[in-house]
């Protein structure tokens, strides 16, 4: 069996945690919706059991998995959608933490991307929140998946988008939620903030410019 840094599992699950008390406050991981992981080295994933409720994690309601999801040293179910983070920890090593929101507006704004189409951010300054970005004139391309519940085909499309498009900081799910990553957990939180911004602002045009 594999083994990993304690220590290092422990500063996993403390960020975790730290993340599901601010993205449940927010609104944006209500009712044991949402899953969160962090990298704790090349080969080890800290993710949250299935089905915890994500404002009241404690240690106890994470995990670790190795890159293919499989659990090590745990007894616990790991996260229905453990798959789509791994995929990510496995192909860019750079990525230190991947965060799933269920947000309304998230939800909202998915479901009025038509089919086959995908949300373009443009123009705004917040843009520039996103690692990488230094302009405000180029676009941000948001994909926006099928809501499949085969979560390992959905893995294969997720991989294979993002080959294709090493800079992309996030995708949607249909009438699911957002997924999310950076390269520690500060970076990925600051994305999310920067998406729920980005998606008020776009729910906002379609209201007053429908
Ligand atoms: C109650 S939300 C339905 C499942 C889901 O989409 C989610 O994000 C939480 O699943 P998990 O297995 O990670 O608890
Ligand atoms: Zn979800």
């Amino acid at each position: 069996m594999s083994s990993f840094d304690i220590t290092r599992y422990s500063q996993a699950a403390r960020e975790i945690c730290a993340a599901g008390g601010f993205l449940y406050a927010s609104g944006w991981s209500p009712a044991t919706s949402s899953n969160y992981s962090r990298r704790i080295d090349s080969a080890h994933v800290a993710i949250t059991v299935s089905g915890r409720h994500k404002g009241r994690l404690s240690q106890a309601d994470v995990m670790v998995v190795d890159l293919d999801g499989q659990p090590v040293q745990s007894d616990c179910r790991p996260s229905a959608e453990t798959l789509l983070h791994t995929v990510i920890y496995r192909d860019r090593p750079d990525v230190g933490a991947v965060l799933h929101t269920h947000s309304v507006k998230a939800t909202v704004l998915s479901r009025l991307i038509p089919d086959g189409e995908a949300l373009i951010l443009e123009g705004y300054e917040l843009q520039k929140a996103f690692a990488g970005v230094s302009t405000h004139e180029g676009q941000v391309t948001v994909p926006v998946f099928a809501n499949t519940q085969d979560i390992a085909a959905l893995a294969g499309e997720t991989r294979q988008w993002l080959a294709n498009n090493p800079e992309a900081p996030g995708y949607l799910i249909r009438g699911h939620g957002l997924y999310t990553w950076g390269r520690d957990m500060d970076e990925c939180l600051r994305h999310v903030e920067a998406f729920e911004f980005l998606f008020d602002c776009e729910l906002e045009t379609k209201r007053v410019r429908p």
